[in-house]
């Protein structure tokens, strides 16, 4: 039997991991955010228990976690609150919408989000932490890094390499073998061709480094 989980975060994401939650028959025990004036509210018929702390109130044994937060380009706040509520010993909850496509032999870490429509290719592997969001299309051999957002309708040839915390904007397309480094982010649309280096952003067709 799984482990109840609960949510951290009450904005877009929330809800739609809620719904992917409930199409896989997963229990929701609530929802907390940082924001204190959301307590009380329910999201989608679940209530908003209490800010963060309130995790602390369930032992590491009776819960799992759900990352909430989404991301628009920089990925780091994902990051940091998944590394906060591991060093206290909690386990993230790897959530797979019902409706995605997932090969026999591709690897899901820990609290990975496959979201609905979503398919992942044979021999792909998706990091800890990691999102690859509605639509987005993960093809053979891929290796996508942790605290990787791989945003809707994202098209990734086959033997991509994505390094840690880099976010793909929405509708890219990465063709065969490029390797992005770590903290760079892609813009919406972009058509990547090349290799792209660590901690920069690239856009356009062909995607190209943005002018700082
Ligand atoms: C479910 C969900 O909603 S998940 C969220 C998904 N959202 C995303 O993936 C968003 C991805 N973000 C982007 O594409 C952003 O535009 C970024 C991160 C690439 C750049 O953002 P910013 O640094 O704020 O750039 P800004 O908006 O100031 O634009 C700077 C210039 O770059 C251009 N530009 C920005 N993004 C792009 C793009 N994706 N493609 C082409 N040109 C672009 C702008 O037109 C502008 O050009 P100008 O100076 O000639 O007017």
């Amino acid at each position: 039997m799984s482990l109840p989980v609960v949510i951290l975060g009450a904005g877009g994401h929330a809800r739609v991991l809620l719904e992917a939650l409930r199409s896989a028959s997963r229990q929701v025990a609530g929802i907390v955010d940082a924001d204190p004036a959301r307590i009380g509210e329910t999201v989608m018929g679940v209530l908003v228990i209490g800010t963060d702390e309130k995790v602390f109130d369930f032992r590491t044994n009776e819960i799992e976690l759900v990352n909430g937060i989404g991301s628009v380009a920089s990925t780091a706040k994902r990051v940091e609150l998944f590394a906060a509520f591991k060093a206290h010993g909690y386990r993230f909850a790897t959530v797979v919408h019902p409706s995605a496509v997932i090969a026999s032999d591709a690897e899901l870490a820990e609290g990975a989000q496959i979201m609905a429509g979503a398919v992942i290719q044979a021999g792909a592997s998706i990091g800890m932490n990691s999102i690859v969001n509605t639509r987005a299309a993960v093809d053979h051999d891929c290796r996508i890094g942790a605290g990787v957002h791989i945003a809707p309708g994202v098209t990734l040839s086959g033997d991509v390499r994505v390094d840690d915390d880099v976010h793909i904007g929405t509708g890219a397309t990465v063709i065969q073998g490029v390797h992005i480094s770590g903290k760079s982010v892609v813009g919406a649309g972009s058509v990547v061709l090349r290799d792209v280096p660590g901690g920069v952003t690239v856009y356009g067709v062909p995607a190209r480094e943005a002018r700082k």
